[in-house]
């Protein structure tokens, strides 16, 4: 699903983020990604994301060198993935129902499919009953729950989640991971950045650890540089 050749990422201003990372995600595998503060693990996903472009290496994604795609093409490339991040960016002055029907309206589906996808999504969340509130009566669980289903609302074969738990309790945050674990267990591979290593050695997936932009432990297979 994903291979990364030895990646590098320089930013603006000079700082290498990534210094050769390689690995490869197989398809319909979930696994986790941890490193330091700074350690690379947030650019890793971005790359994959293309929010960022790489400087150096290749990535492929569903057997495309996602280097060919063009700036114009990012919106479709962006449909394979579904984007999670610890501060959920949810919009807070739209119901829970629009912030989740936001993508198929981007995406241009047509309207009277929206609602049944909104609300098979949201019952995947258990927040069937929360679609008219706004996000701000939500607790930081049930917030981070809505970012995920306006992630999967789309049914993408990709989940990427950058701390997805950062800002919960550890009870909420099991309930988060299992909830990453049950779309795995339908087929979606999952790459999660998080920094809980309690968390990630209870779940026993493999495990890809950054040191200052290096893969200093690869539990996913390295990919060849063809
Ligand atoms: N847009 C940017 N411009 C310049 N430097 C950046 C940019 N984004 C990240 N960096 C730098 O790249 C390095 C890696 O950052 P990154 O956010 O990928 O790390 P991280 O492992 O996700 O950290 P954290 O766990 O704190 O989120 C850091 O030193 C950071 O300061």
């Amino acid at each position: 699903m994903i291979e990364f050749h030895h990646v590098f990422k320089r930013y603006q201003g000079g700082h290498e983020a990534l210094k050769g990372v390689s690995f490869g995600l197989p398809r319909g595998e979930m696994a986790f990604l941890t490193g330091h503060s700074g350690a690379g693990k947030s650019t890793l996903l971005k790359l994959i994301a293309l929010m960022e472009r790489p400087t150096r290496g290749q990535i492929i994604l569903d057997d495309i060198n996602i280097s060919n795609v063009k700036d114009r093409q990012i919106p479709y490339h962006r449909r394979k993935i579904g984007m999670i991040f610890q501060d959920h960016r949810l919009l807070f002055d739209r119901t829970v129902y629009d912030n989740v029907a936001l993508p198929l309206i981007i995406a241009g589906v047509a309207d009277r499919d929206i609602p049944k996808r909104v609300r098979a999504a949201l019952d995947k969340v258990g927040l069937l009953n929360k679609e008219k509130q706004l996000p701000i009566e939500l607790s930081g669980g049930e917030q981070q729950r809505v970012g995920i289903a306006r992630a999967v609302v789309n049914k993408p074969p990709l989940l990427l989640a950058d701390e997805p738990t950062g800002n919960l309790d550890p009870e909420l945050s099991q309930d988060i991971m299992s909830l990453f674990e049950q779309f795995n267990q339908v087929g979606v591979s999952v790459l999660i950045a998080s920094h809980d290593l309690g968390l990630i050695a209870r779940m026993k997936h493999p495990l890809i650890t950054l040191k200052e932009g290096r893969t200093i432990r690869n539990e996913l297979a390295e990919v060849d540089f063809a």
